[in-house]
């Protein structure tokens, strides 16, 4: 089963085409073929191109733990690169996922790809985030021994962002993994551990719904900075520093978001129908 991998600051993706899938992309198969040792390893398969109704090409995106996420930035980023190396578009094209259709831009060769991610909204039925109906604002969580002040967001795909003084790879790991199943988020979140440098610079650590840690984060970085410019804290134009690099996010005032940023071919192989057995 032939696949393509990229990697978008770190955060990589296998490209499967629908024609290559040789067999049925079981939640264990997923598992495996994104294991880093038993597999070809991955932060998540994307499925593409699948017909659309309403955009130029359809995506399916799924997780190491098998999950299907309703949208994922880095890898919108990556199936552009993507369709553009297998010359299917041109500069401007649009896509349908899960979570809504955005619209991609191609430039210098396919190694920076801008997305349109569309609106994030706060609201707790879009979300969702359990509770009354509201903007899920400045609200308190606690998992082990500490208590967090957090914002969620949606941008097709839940987000639970944690304003601190300081962040680091260890607070992901000790908080991310039992916030993203917290109770509260009942599609469970992506976690996002937020340093804001200046009105024009955030910093994030990242744990992903269904993935872990993760070097770099299209659509929490988009979140994390609606978030920023929500409270008042950045200006329009956010740079996102991560641990894999930066990405370019732009938010209106009714937090349209556009995001842009690296992608990088890695390979292109065939996967062994025998790692499965
Ligand atoms: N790394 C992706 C996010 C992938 C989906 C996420 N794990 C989820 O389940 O929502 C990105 O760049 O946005």
């Amino acid at each position: 089963m032939k696949y393509s991998k990229y990697h978008a600051l770190g955060n990589d993706y296998l490209v499967i085409a629908p024609e290559d899938v040789e067999i049925e992309l079981t939640k264990e198969r997923i598992e495996r073929i994104c294991h880093r040792n038993f597999g070809v390893g991955s932060d998540g398969i994307l499925l593409g191109p699948l017909p659309s109704q309403n955009s130029d090409f359809g995506l399916r995106i799924f997780n190491p733990d098998g999950s299907e996420a309703e949208k994922s930035g880095n890898g919108l980023r990556i199936f552009s690169r993507y369709l553009w190396d297998r010359q299917l578009v041109r500069e401007q094209f649009s896509i349908d996922t899960l979570g809504g259709k955005v619209k991609a831009r191609v430039a210098d060769s396919g190694k920076s790809v801008q997305v349109e991610m569309g609106r994030v909204n706060f609201n707790s039925e879009k979300i969702p985030v359990t509770g009354e109906p509201r903007e899920v604002i400045q609200e308190s969580i606690t998992v082990l021994d500490q208590t967090f002040t957090f914002c969620a967001a949606t941008i097709g795909n839940p987000h639970c962002v944690i304003l601190l003084p300081e962040v680091a790879p260890d607070i992901a790991y000790k908080y991310g993994s039992l916030l993203e199943v917290h109770p509260s988020f009942p599609n469970r979140t992506n976690v996002q551990f937020m340093k804001v440098i200046d009105r024009e610079n955030i910093q994030i650590e990242i744990w992903e719904r269904g993935a872990g840690y993760t070097l770099a984060s299209g659509s929490s970085s988009s979140a994390a900075a609606a978030v920023a410019y929500k409270l008042g804290l950045c200006d329009s134009s956010i740079t996102v520093h991560m641990p894999g690099g930066q990405i370019f996010i732009q938010v209106t005032d009714d937090f349209m978001v556009t995001m842009t940023g690296g992608v990088t071919k890695v390979a292109e192989g065939v996967i062994s129908l025998e790692m499965f057995e």
